[in-house]
């Protein structure tokens, strides 16, 4: 048991590192990167990674995933890595399984177990989105496109899903700035309807850290900045393998 919890925990510390080996190359063109990223995908052992483009996505959400893409690191001829404070954070399905000793944790809590936000197969159907995160500014930055499934009011996204997204990036953030973590506390001010099938901006910047607590503020915006559809406040707390393994 101690030999498997040791194994847990070098895993969730790989997890939160995210990898620079596992970011894409930049890309520029909207059509060179969905072509490069269906070869990529082919060709590459790794799991799908959801956070690529696909052929459901629209104008802005390629405008925008080329335009955070192309600020982050890229990987130069010779392997090493341009200096960017930029990266993008790939999905692979459910990352615990595929840190060292993620596998033993899956099997714990459950094999068949998938993120969330990534369970639906139909490309374009619900949540579409890529992370990016600022490692100098200590922010991050998600592009969100809701599908047909995600509706709430009539037209419109379902205020379960817009949380869902903001638990999701904001968890994302937190874990990537403090390790493991869970949500303690999620305050949301829905200001305005988002209209489905659109393509939103979710920022999330880091507050404070005190101790095992993470404070992040989150804020859903129309892509021009010009509208602000929804805002929220997050307390995240740090735990450890145990809390997990023994439920909570
Ligand atoms: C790569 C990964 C990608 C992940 C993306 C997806 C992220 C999704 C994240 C989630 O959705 S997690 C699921 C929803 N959350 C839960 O199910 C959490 C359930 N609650 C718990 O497990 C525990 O209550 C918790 C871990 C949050 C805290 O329990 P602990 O026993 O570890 O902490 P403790 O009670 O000692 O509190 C530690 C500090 O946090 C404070 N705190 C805890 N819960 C709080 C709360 N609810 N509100 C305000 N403050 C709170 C508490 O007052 C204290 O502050 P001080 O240090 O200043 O004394």
């Amino acid at each position: 048991m101690a030999r498997m919890l040791r194994r847990l925990r070098k895993g969730f510390q790989s997890l939160t590192s995210f990898s620079a080996a596992t970011i894409q190359p930049n890309l520029s063109a909207s059509e060179s990167s969905r072509s490069e990223v269906a070869l990529l995908s082919f060709f590459s052992p790794k799991p799908r990674d959801f956070s690529l483009p696909n052929s459901s996505w629209g104008s802005e959400m390629m405008r925008l995933y080329d335009h955070y893409n192309s600020q982050c690191e890229a990987e130069t001829e010779g392997g090493q890595t341009q200096g960017s404070p930029w990266q993008r954070l790939p999905s692979y399905n459910r990352s615990l399984k595929y840190a060292p000793g993620g596998v033993y944790l899956s099997k714990i809590v459950q094999s068949k177990a998938r993120l969330f936000t990534r369970n639906i197969r139909e490309p374009g159907a619900a949540f579409e989105y890529a992370l990016f995160v600022n490692k100098g500014e200590k922010k991050c930055v998600c592009i969100f496109q809701a599908g047909w499934l995600l509706e709430g009011p009539p037209g419109h996204v379902h205020g379960g899903a817009i949380a869902t997204m903001i638990d999701t990036v904001t968890g994302t953030h937190a874990t990537f700035l403090s390790g493991p973590i869970m949500t303690a506390n999620l305050n949301i001010a829905y200001r305005s309807p988002i209209p489905l099938g659109s393509t939103v901006l979710i920022e999330s910047s880091l507050d404070t850290q005190e101790g095992r607590k993470t404070f992040i503020s989150c804020k859903v915006m129309s892509t021009d900045g010009s509208k602000l559809h929804t805002e929220a406040t997050v307390l995240f707390v740090s735990i450890n393998v145990s809390h997990l393994v023994r439920g909570g």
